[in-house]
């Protein structure tokens, strides 16, 4: 027993020197195993993971995309397998690919971002929740609820590179009332606000099928200047839009370089159904750049009549151009030129209805069109007004009401606050309209007429804004490049296109420049024979030269 004793009090000492060898060798043999095995690991880890991905892929792919993928790679296997070494080839990349997606600290990156598209998806979910859940929903499952989650209830998504969604595809509850506009626009805001404010969204509503469709448009052709563009007479190209958005493209030179872009085409003229255009803008939005676009195009084959009411002088560079009947500043001068424009639209109404009952062509004056451009007449509106003159928008009954069949064309620009005081006759007959800047939903609204759209984000450049041709889509715009010729803090090349484009001087303005010129020349050197004089400024002053055409 004694001697038993150590040894049994020893055993599991002993015992246990005997087991380590064995789990050294066991965990020695799996290390061995596992590095063996490694790169089959690796490789397994990979297929899986790519496996997931491609699963991953085909949920969120828009269904019109999924067709042609499948049929390509069919296409390529097929390619591939005939090739002589094609197979080899294809199990190469396959494990290449494997090997390269199942690497130690591949996954950490891509599930990190998983999670948080994910995370993004809910956060887009649960905002929707209080605009299409059901109070007392009989329905079990409801595809939204306050615990619910979005994989029901999102059709399609995708993410852009910086991580942010794309695009996305919602399913909406039957119940839910998509033909409100006030309904419409609280979802679009909730999805706006989680999906990024300083961003554009193109929102599509499929009614018969309950799905919203949410876009984040990619950017619009952007730095193009004011030229001359390839378009019918009566075409005015307000502007650039998505390609998507219309059929059309035009070709222009954009930083010395040919491209075609998709325009925003407003027809004029007798078969329009928008004769007249208004501009709301935010202040600074690019409202007058837009008009002296317009008012450019128009000079080819029309005259204009300015009235500015902005202060700025921005159209003193048409003072005395041919074709420019009046650029007026004052309230006086602005009802004296819309004065003019009433009995000149009376006028062409008269002659045009002679010529016809006369069997006769209608006189080239009378065909000739006409433009009224108003660039934010409600200062001078309000200054007649205090003054006891008649109100402008009393004398733009007239030309709005017969325009179309007198060829006089109404473009007016306002800022978004003054807006309401345009009057009413205004708002009806302007069926052409751009909103430019940031507006509010109602603002937008009340341009547009819908409010299908997330305003242009703080950060979008001047010029951009939407138009909407009478009762048709709304369209994102990109208003072409216009600066003042006369404004020296504006881009020295920009300056000299827009003075390339504008009309030679009429004769008279030309020759009563040159006299003016030549007098201040010699009334300089005079005065600087008497004293050093600091710079001289030169004012031109505006010309009357109201006149009929023709006549
Ligand atoms: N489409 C454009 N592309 C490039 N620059 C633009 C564009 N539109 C406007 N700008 C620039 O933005 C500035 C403001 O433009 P503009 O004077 O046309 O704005 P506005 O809306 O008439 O301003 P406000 O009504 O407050 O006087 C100018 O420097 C102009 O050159």
């Amino acid at each position: 027993m004694v001697v038993r004793w150590p040894i049994l009090s020893r055993q599991p000492a002993s015992t246990g020197a005997s087991v380590r060898p064995v789990r050294d060798v066991v965990r020695a043999g799996a290390d061995g195993l596992l590095d063996v095995l490694h790169p089959l690991i690796v490789l397994l880890r990979g297929l899986i993971r790519l496996t997931v991905l491609a699963l991953r892929w085909w949920a969120r792919a828009p269904k019109e995309r999924r067709g042609p993928v499948v049929f390509l790679s069919a296409v390529a296997l097929m390619a591939v397998g005939l090739l002589p070494w094609g197979p080899v080839l294809a199990v190469a990349v396959v494990v290449g690919a494997a090997a390269w997606h199942g690497r130690e600290g591949a996954r950490a990156g891509g599930a990190a971002r998983e999670e948080a598209e994910n995370a993004r998806l809910q956060a887009v979910y649960e905002a929707l929740v209080p605009c299409f859940a059901l109070r007392d929903d009989p329905d079990r499952e409801p595809l939204y609820a306050h615990d619910g989650a979005w994989e029901r209830a999102f059709e399609e998504a995708e993410f852009g590179d910086d991580g942010r969604i794309a695009r996305l595809l919602v399913r909406y509850p039957a119940h839910f009332a998509d033909s409100d506009p006030s309904h419409r626009l609280a979802v679009e805001q909730r999805l706006c606000a989680k999906s990024g404010r300083d961003r554009e969204y193109r929102f599509v509503w499929d009614e018969e099928r309950n799905r919203l469709e949410m876009t984040a448009p990619g950017p619009l052709p952007q730095g193009i200047r004011a030229q001359r563009f390839v378009t019918a007479p009566g075409e005015i190209v307000l502007g650039f839009t998505d390609a998507e958005a219309v059929p059309r493209r035009i070709p222009v030179t954009d930083g010395g370089r040919p491209r075609d872009v998709p325009p925003v085409v407003w027809r004029t003229g007798t078969r329009s159904a928008e004769p007249h255009l208004l501009v709301a803008a935010a202040p600074g939005a690019g409202s007058s750049t837009l008009l002296r676009s317009v008012m450019i195009q128009a000079l080819e084959h029309g005259d204009v009549v300015v009235v500015d009411g902005d202060g700025s002088g921005g159209h003193a560079c048409l003072t005395g151009r041919q074709g420019v009947l009046a650029v007026e500043t004052s309230p006086s001068g602005a009802v004296a030129a819309l004065e003019w424009v009433v009995h000149e639209t009376q006028r062409r109404l008269s002659e045009a209805s002679r010529a016809r009952q006369a069997a006769r062509p209608v006189p080239d004056d009378v065909r000739r069109p006409l433009w009224v451009v108003l660039d934010r007449p409600s200062a001078l509106s309000h200054l007649a007004r205090t003054e006891g003159r008649q109100d402008l928008r009393e004398l733009l009954g007239a030309p709005l009401a017969h325009g179309r069949s007198a060829r006089v064309t109404v473009v007016v620009a306002e800022h978004f606050d003054c807006v309401d005081e345009l009057g009413g006759a205004l708002r009806s007959y302007a069926r052409a309209r751009v909103l430019l800047g940031a507006a509010t939903p109602e603002e937008t609204w009340a341009v547009l007429g819908a409010a299908t759209v997330s305003p242009p984000g703080p950060q979008a450049p001047p010029g951009r804004g939407f138009a909407r041709l009478g009762a048709g889509a709304v369209l994102r715009l990109q208003v072409p490049g216009a600066p003042d010729p006369l404004d020296e803090a504006a881009d020295d090349a920009g300056r000299q296109a827009v003075l390339g484009l504008l009309p030679p001087l009429a004769a008279t303005q030309a020759k009563a420049l040159a006299g003016q010129a030549t007098a201040e020349t010699q009334a300089q050197a005079a005065k600087a024979e008497r004293t050093e004089a600091g710079p001289a400024a030169r004012t031109a002053t505006p010309p009357k030269s109201l006149r009929t055409s023709g006549t």
